[in-house]
């Protein structure tokens, strides 16, 4: 049976209900049914002319068609209906609906057991990670935790195995929210898809934001084949694993040890091992010492692309020429908003002390104001939600490490900072708000300027 659209019915209230009891919610109506042969069945529920009334399907073999108004009089349905119905050789009878627990939806149910005051907000809405939903339920409604748990679960059971709430603490180190457990499987290890890989984690001991994902696509989407991705605080590798499937070179690193564990499993799921090296330390020494790990040129430039008289000669050689080394970090992603900008002071002087000398690795990086300098995209929060308010935020309030901020010129989504040291440009872009905090959160784009990593 087909839920009807818009015939005016709702489950008996239970105001109140704690424990979810389902037989609560067992209810008749009565409807106008027109019945007809069953070779017909399908005729009349394609007809134009029925369009506007509510069809709920084919009942037993006499074929009756419920539909129609609630109030099951004949009088009431519209002039074409009936017309059309007579010319069929219809018979419109009254029809008694049994409806349960299982006809009605989560909004239905849970605007019957919630006190009316709280109706309006319900949360049958919820963001789901795997086969986990989780919610972030506001004081009031704790009490009913439990049942709206069970009504979520009940009515999102073909792809949802756990209900869990996530409470306002989160752990501070890791950014792990604790959360708990609500209605059914106490099973934490999900499998997610995004961007056309798979993350295999346990949502309660690393962090994962699903809302994130338009985020990592964007920026992923920028990042050049051929380069070098350094992600310092990479969790399971949202960043890492797509960049590395699209062929950039990664030094993924993450503090928490659990996501490091994970990080290692996705990489080999993704079969990204040949272009991705996993760490697990913290970001400042990962900084200080990943360009060094990039000049060893773990990673090989993909292979040209070969004619088919170029291919036949090197079998014919048997070995093909290595591939050249890529040796240059291109890119950083610093995902901490609480403190990423705190860690940017780790960039100064760190290729003047990087091992094969200054001279060497100098050559690599180019020259004063190179554009063979890594981009750097830093996350950070800010409570001004107007991108130009935000920058001045970011830039003066929050006090980048390091930089004397002379001054903002042509605010706005691609400002030019005008400061003495970080003579760069910064692409500020709107990010989106920070559900715990009412934070917006923002990326800052920026070239590392040569004289920063290269200071004595
Ligand atoms: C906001 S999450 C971002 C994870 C992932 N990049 C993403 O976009 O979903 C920040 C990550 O930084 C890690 N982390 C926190 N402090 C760190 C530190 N000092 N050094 C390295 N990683 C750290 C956390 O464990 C967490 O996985």
């Amino acid at each position: 049976m087909a839920r009807g659209l818009s015939i005016d019915i709702s489950p008996p209230v239970h105001r109140g209900m704690k424990e979810l009891d389902k037989s609560a919610f067992c209810t008749s109506v009565t409807v106008l049914a027109a019945k007809v042969p069953p070779a017909k069945a399908g005729k009349l529920l394609a007809a134009n002319e029925l369009k506007t009334l509510v069809l709920l399907g084919c009942q037993e073999q006499g074929a009756s068609l419920s539909s129609l108004s609630r109030s099951g009089r004949p009088g009431e349905l519209p002039p074409e209906a009936q017309e059309y119905l007579k010319q069929e050789s219809a018979e419109i009878v009254p029809h008694k609906l049994d409806l349960d627990y299982d006809y009605w939806i989560a909004d239905d149910i849970l605007a019957s057991i919630l006190p009316e005051e709280l109706v309006e907000e319900a949360p049958s809405g919820f963001a789901s990670v795997g086969h986990i939903a989780h919610l972030n339920l506001k004081a009031e409604y704790l009490p009913y935790k439990h049942i709206i748990g069970q009504v979520i679960l009940d009515k999102n059971a073909g792809h949802i195995r756990s209900v869990v709430n996530k409470t306002s603490t989160i752990d501070t180190k890791y950014r792990v929210f604790k959360m708990e457990l609500l209605a059914g499987e106490s099973d934490f290890i999900v499998c997610h898809h995004e961007q056309n890989c798979q993350f295999t984690f346990d949502f309660s001991e690393v962090y994962w934001n699903s809302r994130l994902h338009t985020e990592h696509g964007r920026l992923v989407d920028s990042f050049k084949p051929e380069g070098v991705v350094a992600d310092v605080f990479a969790g399971v590798g949202p960043f890492a694993i797509p960049a590395a499937k699209r062929g950039c070179g990664v030094f993924a690193n993450d503090l928490n040890p659990a996501s490091y564990k994970y990080l290692k499993q996705n990489v080999k799921d993704n079969k990204v091992a040949e272009l991705v090296r996993p760490f697990c330390e913290d970001g400042r020494s990962f900084i200080r010492s990943v360009f060094n790990r990039a000049f060893d040129g773990p990673f090989r430039d993909p292979p040209p692309k070969k004619n088919s008289a170029q291919l036949r000669q090197e079998r014919r050689k048997n070995s093909p020429p290595p591939a050249p080394r890529r040796r240059r970090i291109t890119q950083f992603a610093m995902n901490l908003p609480e403190s990423a900008i705190e860690f940017l002071d780790e960039f100064r002087g760190v290729l003047a002390s990087a091992n094969g000398g200054e001279r060497a690795l100098s050559g690599l990086y180019g020259a004063e104001d190179s554009e063979a300098m890594p981009m750097i995209h830093c996350y950070c929060f800010t409570r001004e939600l107007e991108p130009e308010k935000a920058e001045i935020d970011i830039r003066q309030v929050r006090s980048i490490p390091f930089l004397t901020i002379v001054g903002v010129a042509n605010a706005g989504t691609s400002a030019i900072c005008c400061h003495r040291e970080w003579r760069t440009s910064w692409d500020i872009r709107s990010g989106r708000r920070h559900h715990t905090t009412g934070c917006e959160m923002y990326c800052i784009s920026f070239r590392l300027p040569h004289a920063v990593a290269f200071a004595a």
